[in-house]
């Protein structure tokens, strides 16, 4: 390591003194202008890291649906997952160290992960569209070229287009190009041979629109409409020309706030969808006749998804195992629906998406979705190779053609993270196979009412929980307490933890009513505000 350079690299990005982030669920996120010397230092860990698994490194800057003046960033590790836990501690003492104590911190970790520094170091970067962005990923490459490690700059992506070409290229082109045409070439490919297929193909076309979070979507979208085909109209809205991204708009807002985004006029029935400031979550939403709102999550997401799935894998006629992954967040209804209609194992991890993908891996067939539109589907390499030789070599026509179904899914669906773009082409074309409305696609249940609050306290790390996130173990006495207050009310369950991403305590609360729900969510946070050291005004109700 020439630490001449670094020290003098390192200065041009100093860290203001004092200053501690964490990497948290979701990387680190803060102000853009707390973050220079933090994206320094990751170029420098993803060089680190490059080393020591022998493979190219994604960073992603992009601070998703947060505010446009907040920034943040994520390593994406080899085969396009999340950054292992282990290295996450890392990342966190490498951000935190003083200037000073940077030498020591880079050679302690090096010491711990068996870094082998001769070897070469490779790091793919990606960024959003916030204004921060462009300056906070030349400081990535600083770092990373500080190093002496090889870089390629792709610019303006989705956070997933940039996990799909970490996994492309640490795999030797067998999951795709490592290029945004190749990712844009082999979804709109599967996409196309599935919708052939579909009873209503070449009637006419169908209408989607979109709401971009006047984020990265919109770009990325407008660039890969030229290859899908006709059939598919996609209606770009908040694009970004005009508004500030993620302002009164996006799938995060939509889902919180239980109505329409700003910018997106919608007739009666029509079917729109949300994505997010860095295009990896979706919901979808339409408005009825009566002029009422009807909001479809992730977990429904997740049932059209599992509801395909089931029918195709009886088709073939294999036994593998399908499950479904949710949180604690997932609407009480969905998972009744999933495991008591629908007959398909259910499991509930902790928040946070490297948890869910973490489990879905244990499945043949995992489908994994948070309430909040974030998710895919994992297929084990043993079922896809089973999958892919029924497609080509099963005698039997009905069970070739749904194997060929199923080979065009995997194709389509990103197995890497969720992400926007793919799971929109997946439901619209399960919608158009099925030849389902989104009415009918809302009507497989109807969602317990809930209520999502926040509540500041002066350190959320005084809440400690177990059983996925679904009970507090501390501050004593709180469990009990929600849990006579849950008592109260019919169809009802609460629980609480400390955001990952923000300084807050999440409080979630489902009863029989919209009315109850609100009231026991509120209770709730009261109990929180004076049993964990609430600050500020008292909660209030709604
Ligand atoms: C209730 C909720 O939506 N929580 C979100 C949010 O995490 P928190 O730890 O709750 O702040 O951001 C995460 C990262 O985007 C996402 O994975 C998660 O689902
Ligand atoms: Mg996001």
């Amino acid at each position: 390591m020439d630490f001449e350079a670094l020290t003098k690299y390192s200065a041009l990005h100093p860290k203001p003194a004092g200053l501690t982030l964490q990497y948290g669920t979701a990387g680190f996120r803060s102000k853009a202008e707390q973050l220079d010397h933090v994206m320094f230092r990751m170029g420098l860990l993803a060089a680190l890291r490059s080393r020591a698994t022998g493979s190219t490194i994604g960073v992603m800057v992009t601070a998703s649906h947060n505010p446009e003046e907040d920034n943040g960033v994520k390593l994406v590790d080899p085969l396009g997952e999340m950054l292992h836990p282990s290295w996450e501690e890392y990342a966190t003492q490498l951000a935190n160290a003083e200037e000073q104590e940077l030498q020591k911190t880079l050679t302690e970790i090096c010491q711990k992960a068996a870094v082998n520094q001769q070897k070469d170091a490779s790091v793919f970067l990606g960024r959003d569209t916030r204004p921060s962005s462009k300056k906070l990923s030349q400081a990535v490459i600083d770092g990373v070229s500080v190093l002496g490690g090889q870089y390629h700059d792709y610019g303006l992506v989705t956070t997933p287009q940039l996990h799909y070409v970490v996994c492309c290229q640490n795999t030797r082109g067998q999951y795709g190009k490592p290029t945004l045409e190749g990712y844009y070439q082999k979804l709109s490919k599967a996409f196309m041979e599935l919708i052939k297929k579909s009873p209503g193909s070449g009637e006419g076309q169908r209408h989607l629109k979109i709401d971009c979070a006047n984020g990265i979507g919109a770009l990325k979208l407008s660039e890969m409409q030229p290859y899908l085909p006709k059939e598919v109209l996609v209606h770009i809205y908040n694009d970004g020309t005009k508004e500030k991204l993620n302002h009164l708009c996006g799938a995060d807002f939509v889902k919180v706030h239980q109505k329409p985004p700003k910018g997106l006029d919608m007739k009666p029935n029509e079917r729109c969808c949300s994505f997010d400031g860095d295009a990896d979550r979706i919901v979808y939403y339409y408005t009825d006749t009566a002029g009422h709102f009807h909001l479809i999550d992730g977990d429904k997401i997740a049932t059209l998804i599992s509801i395909f799935l089931k029918e195709l894998l009886a088709k073939v006629g294999q036994t593998l195992k399908m499950a479904v992954i949710q949180t604690a967040y997932a609407n009480g209804s969905s998972t009744r629906y999933l495991e008591e209609t629908l007959q398909v194992p259910v499991h509930c991890v902790k928040t946070g998406v490297k948890h869910l993908h973490h489990k879905a891996q244990e499945f043949d067939v995992g489908v994994y979705f948070e309430a909040n539109g974030h998710g895919t589907v994992l297929f084990s390499k043993a079922a896809e190779n089973t999958i892919r030789q029924l497609a080509k070599e099963e005698k039997d026509d009905a069970k070739r053609e749904a194997a060929k179904v199923l080979e065009n899914l995997i194709d389509l669906i990103n197995q890497t993270v969720g992400d926007a773009i793919s799971d929109m082409l997946v439901i619209e074309a399960i919608l158009s196979l099925k030849g389902l409305t989104v009415h009918q696609w809302d009507a497989f249940y109807t969602d317990f009412p809930n209520r999502l609050l926040k509540v500041q306290v002066a350190d959320r790390q005084v809440i400690d929980t177990t059983d996925a996130e679904r009970r507090a173990v501390t501050p004593p006495g709180l469990q009990e307490k929600i849990d006579a207050l849950v008592k109260k009310y019919k169809f009802s369950r609460a629980f609480v933890r400390p955001s990952g991403t923000e300084d807050v305590v999440r409080i979630y609360a489902e009863a029989d009513t919209q009315e109850n729900a609100d009231a026991l969510a509120h209770e709730v946070s009261l109990a929180v505000y004076h049993l964990a050291g609430g600050r500020g005004a008292p909660p209030q109700p709604l």
